[in-house]
């Protein structure tokens, strides 16, 4: 049986930043009960400064409320091929946004950047980031797609999600774990992503997905036959009711398919 995925749209920011961390929160302590760790991908886009609204929001005293960062193992869906210092890395992006705020009580995650020797091969460089997850993973040939516990996702104007584009063949992928790009719609062109099989693969995938500027694709996406071959409509359509968009009202209006609002 299809299983839907689950849209919620929240009234405010710092509602939807609410909710984003019990979901966050749940996912964790889930993961550490499970192995000890917590294993997270993260996109860039506006995600790392909504992400860093959600965790480093005010302490409460509840044991499950509590951001365990010495447990995240943090991991790349998508990277820019550039220096990490560079204004367009996303490794940049989130530590600014997140890595350099966490006080020093909450932990610190360890964190797998993509290796910048090899910015010129992005091919090189996938296959290196490749066997980074190989390794946090388990061998290639115990297991055959890594399982995040959970995969933090964006989603562009035009559907797409990390950097699978709208009609690439890198979308057909059934091997690679990770794929190079060198012609990006969306610039810069050199990125590196996780394939769509991994990105439908975590135990919990989570889209964040705010503003007017959203509101056209989401009605594609939720309401329309041809949006549910655009990248992020595939992961719905393969993670089913394990993916869950955290938007807000100007993103889902005149949208159909049925958002639940206030809470999760
Ligand atoms: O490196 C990237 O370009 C991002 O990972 C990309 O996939 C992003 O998540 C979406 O474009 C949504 O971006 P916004 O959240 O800024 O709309």
């Amino acid at each position: 049986m299809v299983k839907p995925p689950n849209l919620y749209a929240f009234a405010d920011p710092e509602d939807l930043a609410r909710n984003l961390r019990s979901f966050v929160l749940d996912a964790q302590n889930v993961a550490i009960e499970r192995h000890e760790v917590f294993r997270v991908g993260v996109s860039g886009g506006s995600l790392p400064k909504v992400l860093a609204k959600a965790l480093l929001q005010s302490k409460s005293s509840s044991p499950t409320d509590q951001v365990q960062f010495a447990k995240w193992r943090i991991f790349f869906a998508d990277e820019r091929a550039v220096p990490l210092d560079h204004e367009d890395s996303n490794y940049k992006l989130l530590k600014d946004e997140l890595l350099d705020k966490i006080p020093e009580e909450m932990g610190k995650p360890t964190v797998f950047p993509i290796d910048v020797e090899y910015l010129d091969d992005t091919q090189e460089m996938a296959d290196q980031y490749e066997k980074t997850l190989v390794k946090e993973f388990a061998s290639r040939d115990s297991v055959k797609l890594p399982m995040f516990d959970l995969l933090l996702l964006g989603c562009g104007p035009d559907g797409h999600t990390c950097s699978l584009f709208p009609g690439s063949p890198l979308l057909r992928e059934t091997d690679a774990w990770v794929l190079p790009i060198d012609n990006s719609p969306k610039p810069p062109p050199k990125r590196i992503t996780i394939s769509l099989p991994v990105a439908t693969h975590g135990i919990k995938i989570a889209f964040v997905a705010t503003g007017g500027g959203k509101k056209e694709i989401m009605r594609q996406i939720f309401d329309t036959e041809e949006g549910h071959s655009l990248p992020s409509g595939l992961v719905n359509s393969f993670g089913q009711d394990r993916v869950s968009w955290f938007t807000d009202s100007p993103a889902v209006d005149g949208v159909q398919f049925p958002s639940r609002r206030g809470s999760l």
